[in-house]
């Protein structure tokens, strides 16, 4: 055995062992200490889903900035818009919101289909589908077509941040940072206007005021910043994930039935709704693709997605969004 790994060991035992990537980690939290967060005037969001609509929403409604939507479907653009219109009137009918804060709200949200018109935003943040070479692919336009300040924020819910920072650099040279170091996840919870709860992970290339940044954007958004490093499914998923597939597997081995499953979960727990429920909530598309993160990048078994979501996924059963997963909507 090496000395360093003898030493290493040591240290283990004693408690006084502290792995590589969380110094670097305490050390960013340090610098950051020091980092002043540049103001963001104006956002950009990429995917008018589930997920960017709510962000969108919100960062008009709170931090009160405009907001550009851009979405390569006029139709989700479209549905993402009458669902925002929708949420704003049972705001104002439940006198959470005046009319005209309602209508200044949705007056600063700006549809279009092209990505060009993020020419002039201070942030944006991408929300399209969780498939990594669509999202490695939207990060090299934004690089392009945002301006050379701009924070460029990814919601992805399991994707490595570094990996994405990596496709704004230039392709024989990783060593410029212009574009990565703006590169960051702001990993908002759904529903977007529920959720208090934001989990905020910089990549290895992420400078101090992107972070900063980062953080003082969700804050200015009425929203509470988690930190953490960038390792697969974050903190967040990493933890729910596992305990939503564990529920699937215990459907598909007859441990239960659905509403048993989520029944005692939710009576027993005092979470607002079971796993199955809040699985077809999220997307079973989504969960589907975390738990593959999980278990092609930490190679532990315990991670293996449950057979029973996978074919409800090549069903096309994807949840409450498809009208069907769990239950039917
Ligand atoms: N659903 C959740 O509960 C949840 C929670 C946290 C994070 N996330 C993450 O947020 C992201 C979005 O998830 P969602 O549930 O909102 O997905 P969604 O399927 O509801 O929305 C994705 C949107 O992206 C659009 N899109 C696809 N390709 C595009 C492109 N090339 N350019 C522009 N727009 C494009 C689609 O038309 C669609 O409107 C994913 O990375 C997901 O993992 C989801």
């Amino acid at each position: 055995m090496s000395t360093a790994l003898t030493s290493r060991t040591a240290l283990r035992a004693s408690g006084r062992y502290v792995c590589q990537q969380c110094r670097a980690f305490s050390l960013s939290q340090r610098t950051l200490a020091e980092a002043q967060a540049a103001e963001v005037k104006k956002l950009g969001v990429v995917g008018a889903g589930q997920m960017g609509l709510g962000i969108a929403l919100v960062a008009s409604r709170m931090a009160k900035v405009p907001v550009v939507v851009v979405d390569n479907s006029q139709k989700s653009l479209d549905k993402g818009l009458a669902f925002a219109d929708k949420l704003l009137s049972k705001d104002v009918s439940k006198d959470r919101i005046s009319q005209s804060d309602a209508d200044a709200t949705r007056s600063r949200l700006t549809p279009t289909t092209k990505m060009d018109d993020l020419g002039d935003v201070d942030m944006v943040i991408e929300a399209v589908p969780e498939i990594v070479d669509l999202k490695r692919s939207i990060f090299t336009q934004l690089a392009q077509v945002c301006p050379p300040h701009a924070v460029l924020a990814t919601n992805t819910s399991s994707i490595s941040i570094t990996l994405l920072a990596r496709a704004t650099c230039p392709p024989d040279n990783a060593t410029d940072l212009s574009a990565a170091s703006r590169v960051i996840s702001t990993h908002f919870m759904n529903p977007v206007p529920v959720q208090k709860g934001v989990e905020i992970i910089s990549a290895l290339q992420t400078s101090p005021t992107t972070l900063a940044t980062a953080l003082a954007f969700c804050r200015a958004m009425g929203k509470i910043p988690s930190v953490s490093a960038d390792s697969p499914g974050f903190l967040a998923n990493r933890i729910l994930m596992p305990y939503i597939n564990e529920a699937i597997i215990c459907l598909e081995t007859g441990v239960g039935d659905e509403e048993s499953i989520d029944g005692i979960m939710k009576n027993g727990t005092n979470v607002p709704m079971g796993p199955l429920q809040l699985a077809d909530f999220i997307g079973l598309d989504t969960c589907l693709s975390i738990m593959e993160v999980l278990h092609g990048q930490l190679g532990d078994s315990k991670y293996r997605p449950a057979v029973r979501l996978r074919l409800m996924v090549q069903a096309g059963w994807l949840g409450k969004k498809s009208g069907r997963g769990f239950y039917k909507y």
